[in-house]
């Protein structure tokens, strides 16, 4: 049975010059819909969605969560951040939200965030971005400068059961992220799909479990440091 899609305003969304939902919004929606058995498994507490834009990613990871967490959202545009409140309370649901550059001024939740989700800037271009609406696409010339300033630190913002869904597009080089990353993290490719010229992929990094003795194996929630 398929999940339902959140409720959004698109007029406030349009007015405000924040990410409309697209091919890569629901994507990412679908990649989560596909593992939710999996996410609910790992009994997520907290989820961070990194630039949020209107919200609809994050309310529909609550929503198929049964509402049982806490959910934050954070984004550099601030009219992304009310969208993101008010598509929210539509729904029902309630998601914290701070603006800053990916997770600045939140170190609190350094190895507690259980389910991170970003669909970056991932488009290459010439220059770096500079207003709202280069925010949502403008990725500097591999179209990754934001996501590599944010990839190396994902491995300490996860908690030991933590996942990390990605939005990427293939001229973002995707073998190399699948390569590139911390070795504390399994990556694979979670869903692909051709939309127009874009092809994107859903990149989904999981914390490994640690293995330290024979009798501590399978339950790194127990395992000492
Ligand atoms: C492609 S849009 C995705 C919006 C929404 N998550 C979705 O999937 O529809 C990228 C979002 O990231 C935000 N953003 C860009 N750079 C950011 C940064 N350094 N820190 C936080 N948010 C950022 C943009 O403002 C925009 O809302």
């Amino acid at each position: 049975m398929s999940l339902p899609t959140p409720q959004y305003r698109l007029q406030a969304i349009r007015a405000h010059d924040v990410y409309e939902p697209a091919e890569d919004t629901f994507l990412l929606i679908d990649a989560i819909e596909k593992d939710i058995k999996e996410i609910r498994s790992r009994e997520p507490q907290l989820v961070l969605e990194i630039g949020c834009g209107s919200g609809v990613v994050s309310t529909f990871v609550n929503q198929a969560l049964g509402g049982n967490v806490t959910s934050m959202a954070t984004d550099l545009n601030p009219h992304a951040l009310d969208v993101t409140l008010e598509t929210a309370k539509l729904n029902d649901i309630k998601i914290d939200v701070v603006r800053t550059d990916l997770f600045a001024g939140l170190e609190n939740l350094v190895g507690k965030v259980d389910v991170l989700l970003f669909n970056p800037p991932y488009v290459p271009t010439e220059e770096e971005p500079s207003t709202n609406i280069e925010l949502t696409y403008a990725g500097g010339r591999t179209g990754r400068s934001t996501l590599d300033r944010l990839l190396p630190r994902v491995p300490e913002l996860l908690s030991p059961r933590g996942v990390f869904y990605l939005v990427a597009l293939h001229s973002n080089d995707i073998p190399s992220l699948l390569k590139e990353h911390s070795d504390r993290m399994t990556a694979s490719v979670s869903m692909e799909r051709r939309c127009g010229i874009e092809h994107l992929y859903i990149l989904k990094f999981v914390m490994k479990e640690k293995k330290l003795n024979n009798d501590c194996i399978t339950a790194p929630l127990a395992c000492p440091e």
